[in-house]
């Protein structure tokens, strides 16, 4: 894991990054600048444990382009979910809260995992012990008038103008974050390479 000050408020962003793309840097930026973070941990996950691995990039690769493209150094790439053998949130967030007592963590994701944020392992373990902040995405602005995890915590949501408060917060607390919004995805750059390989651009 990233070494840490006593004190820090860091956000933990996972993904799937496969691969990166500016959307992701968007987010980053984003939690960055609003939620007035030290450091974003980019992490990036083995495999999501909801997804198909199909198609999954080999890891060293995902990080490698992890790298690439979000130069800021307060964001830092990191794969210890592959040391830690597992690929659960909820586990995860359990093992960075006792191996770093005194940090303000908050976990980051984008509005289309606030519709599935039910399913997850372990769902509400995660939004009672750790702050959630939710950043716009075209397509599930609002995610958050239908979503299970959105009705379940209502009484604990946060107005984004108080965002930069959500790292000291006890959970559960979460925000909904609007901004600059940018509609890359991951798939259609997998698409989109897949039809150069079939019809290569001259
Ligand atoms: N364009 C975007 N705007 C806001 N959040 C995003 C955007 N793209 C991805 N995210 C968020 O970034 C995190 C990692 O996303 P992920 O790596 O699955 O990218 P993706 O583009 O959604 O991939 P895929 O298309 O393969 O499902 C998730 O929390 C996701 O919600
Ligand atoms: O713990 C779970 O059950 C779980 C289910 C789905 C997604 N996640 C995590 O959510 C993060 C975003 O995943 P993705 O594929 O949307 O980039 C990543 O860290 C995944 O491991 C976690």
């Amino acid at each position: 894991m990233p070494h840490v000050e006593k004190g820090m408020a860091v956000g933990l962003f996972g993904g799937s990054f496969n691969p990166p793309h500016e959307g992701h840097a968007l987010v980053a930026e984003t939690a960055l600048r609003r939620l007035g973070l030290d450091q974003l941990w980019w992490m990036v996950t083995p495999g999501n444990p909801l997804k198909s691995h199909r198609e999954l990039a080999p890891l060293a690769e995902r990080i490698r382009w992890s790298e690439a493209i979000a130069p800021d150094p307060r964001i830092k790439v990191t794969a210890f979910e592959k040391r830690l053998g597992q690929n659960y949130t909820a586990k995860t967030l359990e093992r960075v809260r006792a191996l770093n007592r005194g940090i303000r963590f908050v976990w980051v994701m984008g509005a289309d995992n606030l519709a599935t944020f039910h399913h997850w392992q372990n769902w509400r373990k995660i939004a009672t012990t750790f702050p959630i902040a939710v950043v716009d995405r075209p397509g599930s602005t609002l995610a958050y008038l239908s979503s299970r995890m959105a009705k379940t915590f209502d009484h604990a949501r946060v107005d984004e103008e108080h965002a930069r408060s959500l790292p000291g917060r006890p959970a559960p607390a979460w925000t909904f974050i609007h901004g600059p919004r940018s509609a890359a995805s991951s798939t259609a750059l997998r698409r989109r390479a897949a039809m150069e390989k079939v019809i290569p651009q001259k």
